[in-house]
């Protein structure tokens, strides 16, 4: 049983980043997926535009789904303003234990709230579980055929409000054909993309940004 990618990329930070420094995390992983493993990190260049969507909106209460090994926590949660939180949503058992320990490395630990389990199952929780009355901002990175319903979930369960701002990624690779269609044509929301590229390669990917109307 040898070690998983992203195993690999945990000891890459241990090793090449500072312990509490995010900019040193975030390097590192880039580094590590640009020059020895790929894997699917938003990456440097969607995270430049996911950085300047997170200080625009400047959120109390922001909401992840896919944490993965938590490079965009990182990114996300680095920007935060003091007193406010980032909760985070991952699946895979695996995938969490090392993003709990990337965030840590981050010293990003007080602003996030790692939870397991599935994104259908726990958005409903939200509000029980955290206390949180709507979301600010919320990115969706997970499995792609789950941005809509989960969108639709958000709506539903009141954990939008007038101006909450969605961005999404993947939108072209893998791709969100439905939520695409859904988001861009929903008199409910306000969408632009951000025209980009899968995360270390020169495959054409894309941001969409979209503002919740009420
Ligand atoms: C709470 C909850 C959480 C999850 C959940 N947690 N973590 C994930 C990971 C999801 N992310 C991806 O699959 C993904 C794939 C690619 C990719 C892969 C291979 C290619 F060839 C090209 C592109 C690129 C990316 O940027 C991606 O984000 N899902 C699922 C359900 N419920
Ligand atoms: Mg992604």
């Amino acid at each position: 049983t040898g070690s998983t990618r992203p195993q690999r990329l945990l000891r890459a930070v241990q090793k090449n980043a500072t312990q509490g420094d995010p900019q040193s995390v975030i390097n590192a992983i880039d580094h590590f997926c640009r020059h020895k493993e790929w894997a699917m990190n938003v990456g440097d260049e969607k995270g430049s535009i996911l950085d300047s969507v997170v200080s625009e909106v400047n959120p109390s209460t922001a909401l992840e789904l896919g944490t993965y090994c938590g490079y965009s926590t990182v990114r996300i949660a680095r920007l935060l303003p003091p007193g406010s939180q980032l909760i985070t949503l991952e699946f895979n058992p695996a995938y969490a234990a090392v993003a709990k320990q990337v965030i840590g490395w981050a010293g990003l630990q007080d602003k996030v709230q790692l939870v397991e389990g599935p994104s259908g199952d726990l958005i409903p929780q939200m509000k029980d579980l955290f206390g949180v009355q709507s979301f600010d901002f919320v990115f969706l990175d997970h499995w792609k055929d789950r941005y809509l319903p989960d969108a639709k979930l958000l709506e539903e369960c009141s954990l939008l409000r007038k101006g909450s701002v969605l961005l999404a990624d993947n939108v072209i690779c893998p791709g969100t054909p439905e939520y695409l269609e859904y988001i861009r044509n929903s008199p409910r929301y306000e969408s632009r993309y951000f025209k980009s590229h899968l995360e270390y390669t020169k495959v054409e990917d894309g941001l969409e940004k979209s503002v919740f109307l009420g």
